[in-house]
């Protein structure tokens, strides 16, 4: 053996490790080419290998729940105006963790917003770049770390803010949407590192703490970045949604868009005594609600004519996709708490909640809402709602036609108030082709992970950003989901699974590394 030799042998020891992480045992011949040739790309991980870093991440779970707990301790509200500087700290907090794993960071400015009448600063967007090997191709990873309002008096068992670790969940705002999967990422590569392991990819992270809202200045500054940031990046990724049951993993390759409404109505200078003024005022509530009212029907079907007119038609091949996808509708009626759901068959509701429009009217400022009664007058009430557009949808024409309607309604109201119907913020659908080498790179690490072929599902909710990624950088962008579809994100007593939260680990790792062939 010549010296390069001997060096490419002690290599090997680390090299076989993962320079690609796949289950396949390592061939004699190819250990004796290895060692008569520098050329690596051929080794690839055995079977061991892969089962000595998994256990490691199992076995590193008290840190890896640790790491969630600080995370989760910051009230990162992007909604909430006074909870701005926890949200800020919230990137800061994830810039040095980024850091820990070596990333090169950057704060991207992106100026302020005016919020309930005040000027505020917007959360900077997390910029880190992982490896720069021009040789290797660029994995752009996307996340967010603000999260929706959550309070204990809203029906929390456990402080929302404060992780609790029960019957192997882990309850925390956050822990599923998305703080947990995005610190799976951080996990994966630090699990590669402390096993010596090369990635085979670059890494590009841009996390933000504005998606609950908007994403508020995210697509601005990614059309600037076009020629800077994302000129290299070779495929997406992001770990925001959730699994379509409880036991097996899935590829997500649609997503709703969204259209937000405000509704507001007033007409008296200030909330009055319902005893003293009642029957004597037109009540701004009264109007509102009469409005909301005829938004919906009873089976929850959108009233506003002409709003399914742009749904796309379905083909026999997608049609064929509803009729054989698994999917429990009891287990899912079960885990809302319904007593009855509006369509109980599989077909019709995986299309409602994937594939049409749904609108939800999620509250109303200014109306009492607190415990026991009030007797009084609210002065001013502002409805909110909004509605869950698919393709052909587009958020220029539902706005135009919401708006027409709601003004037609107004005016067959008749009321003397002040109404005021304005469009808040919109995202487009998007949907990806499924056989492309990111999602057959996902699908691979799905199967290593979990022993099973991945479902491909859709998801109702959005993530706004998706299609501006897709359309910048050309190339394809994979939703690998982590969370199961009962961690309740946005809701009471969010949680992830000790299980998922592990296997998200894992299953990051193994896509990262699958992508190294793709
Ligand atoms: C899927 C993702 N985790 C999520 O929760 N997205 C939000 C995005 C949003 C849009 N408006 C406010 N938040 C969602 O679908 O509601
Ligand atoms: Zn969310
Ligand atoms: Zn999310």
């Amino acid at each position: 053996m010549n010296a390069i030799q001997i060096y490419l042998a002690k290599s090997l020891g680390l090299l076989l490790h993962f320079h690609r992480f796949r289950s396949f045992v390592v061939p004699p011949i190819l250990l004796q080419f290895c060692l008569g040739s520098s050329n690596f790309s051929l080794v690839r991980l055995s079977k061991m290998d892969h089962a000595k870093i998994f256990q490691g991440i199992e076995e590193d779970y008290e840190n890896l729940k640790e790491i969630l707990r600080e995370a989760v301790a910051i009230q990162s509200v992007s909604s909430d105006p006074s909870k701005r500087d926890e949200t800020i700290r919230m990137v800061h907090w994830m810039k040095a963790k980024l850091e820990e794993i070596g990333a090169t960071c950057s704060l991207q400015d992106l100026g302020n917003q005016t919020l309930e009448g005040k000027e505020i600063p917007l959360p900077p967007v997390l910029f880190g770049t992982l490896g720069t090997d021009k040789s290797k191709k660029t994995l752009l990873v996307y996340g967010h770390v603000d999260v929706q309002p959550a309070q204990k008096s809203d029906g929390w068992d456990t402080e929302p803010f404060e992780l609790v670790e029960k019957d192997g969940k882990l309850f925390g705002r956050g822990s599923s949407d998305d703080k947990g999967p995005v610190l799976c990422w951080v996990h994966a590569i630090r699990a590669a590192q402390k096993n010596n392991v090369e990635l085979p990819i670059n890494i590009k992270f841009c996390f933000e703490a504005m998606e609950e809202s908007g994403s508020v200045g995210l697509e601005d500054l990614l059309k600037r970045e076009q020629k800077g940031f994302l000129s290299d990046v070779d495929f997406t990724c992001i770990s925001d949604s959730y699994w379509l049951g409880t036991k097996k993993p899935c590829l997500t390759y649609g997503l709703r868009g969204i259209c937000s409404f405000f509704v507001e109505v007033s007409g008296i200078k200030q909330d009055l005594h319902s005893g003293v003024f009642g029957g004597v005022v037109h009540e701004p509530l009264a109007d509102l609600f009469w409005i909301m009212s005829q938004l919906t029907t009873v089976e929850n079907r959108i009233s506003i004519p002409s709003i399914y007119d742009d749904v796309a038609p379905m083909s026999e091949v997608e049609a064929r996709i509803y009729k054989e996808i698994e999917f429990d509708v009891k287990e899912f009626r079960e885990s809302v708490g319904a007593s009855k759901l509006p369509t109980e068959d599989k077909e019709t509701l995986l299309i409602r909640r994937w594939r049409e429009p749904s609108l939800t009217v999620h509250g109303v400022e200014g109306a009492f809402y607190g415990k026991g009664e009030k007797t009084v007058i609210p002065s001013k009430v502002i409805g909110k709602f909004s509605i869950r557009i698919v393709p052909n949808m587009t958020p220029e024409k539902v706005n135009k036609i919401v708006g027409d309607y709601l003004n037609e309604l107004w005016k067959k109201r008749g009321s003397p108030n002040t109404f005021n119907a304005k469009p808040g913020h919109s995202a487009m659908s998007w949907v990806a082709d499924v056989n492309d080498p990111n999602f057959l790179a996902g699908a691979r690490a799905m199967k290593l992970v979990h022993g099973v072929e991945p479902d491909r599902i859709r998801e109702g909710c959005s993530i706004p950003i998706t299609l501006t990624f897709q359309e910048l950088t050309g190339k394809s962008v994979l939703l690998l989901p982590i969370g199961a579809a009962d961690d309740m994100a946005h809701s009471q007593n969010e949680k992830n699974n000790k299980f998922n939260y592990i296997e998200g680990v894992k299953t990051l790792l193994s896509y990262i590394m699958e992508l190294g062939s793709a």
